[in-house]
């Protein structure tokens, strides 16, 4: 239980406290109007029972002013005890998803690799929602429907043990079964929730690859996985309510046995002359305000149960060490890889033993057949995956040690597949640098080749982008992403085919901007077009993840190897035309 209260409140049980607080005093305003009314009964009963004594209309008096006070300040209380109990959950989910949105970032790319998007679309949204609802209502409902009964019976066995037991003697029993049923709940929940995160992650995938199943007319087959995720879900939420409600129900009707057994009793220690009415009357009236609460929690236990799953998934991820160092890196010095070995996945090595330096201040282009881990060292450099063996060292730090945020700042990068934000081209520009100005910005992108191509747009720079950059085409995506670098300014660049995607007219005027860019930096790139590398300061040459070769371009081409067969192959294909 107080792991279930530890996870809902995301590690603070301290936020649970205003709805908690809420809850009892609530619960209390609902007994004490029942015992005032009881107290009302009891004077006319006794006016009755004793004619002689009259009716005590001040006693009477007493208790109606009592009752009205104590209602309107009952309702000020609980109003204003709940407006901070529904604040509190739902200020506690806004910042919970924030923090972890924030942790996301600090975790290695790795991380993202193991799960699903859809997976993480739903624990930050639906997984959250839930527990935003079991706080704000959830959970108030259950510290009432405990204490209450709690409280209750505390009182009532000193009005009368017997009536007091009769009435709670069912409510155990119903506990017992629903915590005997409590391991095949939680499995169903969880198994609810990973058919849930699958439907999400297909119709995510549907959506996203929606060009390519148009173009490849490929309907049938991603289609079909679609269907059989939904159907899945089908099952193990027809599952879950078609085995967890029936459990519910009976423990709800076990708990509410105990108002029968005590109407039973009741009756049989009136006509025996061992209970008074007025007595018998308290009980029922407090019996069918204190299980109202019980009854209410029971209906809603499957969604709590359920959120204690979400709550556990959203706990993980919290819990899931961010990249560690705090050493930073102060001028950018020599890049070291120092017998790096690397896979994706533990088990099959993409970089093997690879050992190279790279001085500051110079160009090393990095070439290689297809698949040969040339983006793969880029993206280590950027510490986007912590290296299994070997080290990499940027300024004699190992950056394993150094703080992730000052390791990008001295960063600029440009990838193959660029993605823009749902933001203006100017402020996707801006991401170089948030306090770039205007002038700043357009400065950058004239050096990137698109400042003609945005001026021309209705909106200019104020034109927004779709998700992704989809109202972009992808010479015009590489550019803005090239405009970001330069904004940026940092001394490391990571060049990853920049040039790939460009017409040859632009080709030239970005080169020129690259050149620019590149002045006085350390630049690492990835150009699959020979006759822009012949003039950088090193290459190093990979295949299957080793390092065959390294030198300048003119040394590699006398040394006959693959540089040399990779170089006349591309000088070959640049003559190739298709033929009509
Ligand atoms: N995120 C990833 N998860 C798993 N494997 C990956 C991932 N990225 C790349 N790989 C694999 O690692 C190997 C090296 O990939 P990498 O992208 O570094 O090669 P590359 O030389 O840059 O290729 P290309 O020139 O085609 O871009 C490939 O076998 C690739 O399939």
């Amino acid at each position: 239980m107080n792991q279930y209260f530890y996870n809902i409140s995301a590690g603070n049980i301290k936020n649970l406290w205003p709805s908690a607080f809420a809850a009892i005093l609530d619960g209390i305003a609902k007994i004490i109007p029942a015992a005032l009314l009881i107290d009302i009964f009891n004077t006319i009963y006794e006016s009755f029972a004793y004619p002689e004594k009259g009716l005590n209309t001040g006693r009477m008096w007493i208790v109606c002013i009592i009752l009205i006070v104590w209602l309107m300040v009952s309702y000020a209380a609980t109003s204003f005890l709940y407006d901070k109990s529904f604040k509190a959950a739902y200020s506690l989910a806004a910042s919970g998803r924030l923090k972890i949105a924030e942790h996301l970032r600090h975790l290695s790319l790795g991380y993202f690799g193991q799960r699903d998007p859809g997976d993480m679309t739903n624990l930050l949204l639906s997984d959250y929602g839930q527990v935003e609802h079991t706080i704000s209502h959830n959970v108030p409902q259950l510290i009432s429907a405990i204490m209450l009964p709690v409280l209750a019976f505390a009182g009532l066995v000193f009005v009368d043990w017997r009536m007091a037991l009769s009435m709670f003697i069912a409510v155990p029993i119903g506990g017992l079964l629903l915590w005997l049923t409590d391991s095949i709940q939680a499995r169903l929940s969880e198994r609810h929730v990973r058919a849930k995160n699958e439907a999400a992650s297909r119709l995510q995938e549907y959506l996203a690859g929606i060009r390519e199943i148009k173009a490849h007319n490929m309907g049938g087959d991603r289609f079909e996985r679609l269907r059989l995720s939904f159907d899945q879900l089908k099952r193990a939420s027809i599952r879950l309510e078609g085995l967890v409600g029936p459990l519910i129900m009976g423990a709800m009707l076990l708990i509410r046995s105990g108002m029968t057994i005590m109407i039973y009793a009741g009756s049989y220690l009136l006509v025996g002359g061992t209970l008074t009415l007025p007595i018998f009357l308290l009980f029922l009236l407090l019996g069918t305000r204190i299980f109202e609460p019980l009854t209410v929690v029971l209906m809603n236990y499957g969604g709590m149960r359920y959120s204690a799953y979400s709550a556990q998934r959203i706990m993980d991820v919290q819990q899931h060490a961010p990249m560690q160092g705090t050493a930073s890196i102060e001028s950018s010095g020599p890049i070291v890889f120092d017998r790096v070995t690397f896979g994706y996945d533990a088990d099959t090595p993409v970089l093997k033993d690879l050992s190279f330096t790279i001085q500051p201040n110079t160009i090393t282009a990095l070439v290689g057949p297809s698949g040969s881990g040339k983006s793969t060292v880029t993206r280590l450099i950027a510490r986007f995956w912590e290296v299994q063996q070997g080290e990499i060292r940027i300024g004699g730090h190992s950056i394993r040690d150094v703080n992730p945020e000052n390791l990008l700042q001295h960063m600029s990068m440009v990838f193959q597949d660029v993605y823009l934000f749902q933001d203006t081209i100017g402020n996707n520009i801006r991401i170089g640098n948030m306090n770039a100005t205007q002038a700043e910005i357009e400065e950058a992108a004239k050096r990137a080749c698109c400042h003609d191509f945005i001026s021309q747009l209705p909106q200019g720079y104020d034109t927004p982008v779709g998700e992704g950059g989809s109202t972009l085409s992808g010479g015009e995506k590489q550019r803005i992403s090239i405009a970001r670098a330069l904004l940026k300014n940092a001394s490391i660049v990571l060049l990853d085919e920049a040039t790939a995607s460009l017409d040859p007219e632009n080709e030239l005027a970005v080169q020129q901007a690259i050149n620019e860019l590149v002045a006085d930096k350390t630049v690492i790139l990835i150009a699959h077009r020979f006759k822009t590398i012949q003039n950088t300061d090193k290459i190093l040459v990979l295949e299957h993840g080793r390092l065959v070769e390294e030198g300048t371009h003119r040394t590699l081409l006398a040394q006959e190897g693959l540089y040399a067969k990779l170089w006349r192959l591309q000088q070959d294909s640049d003559g190739w035309q298709v033929k009509s």
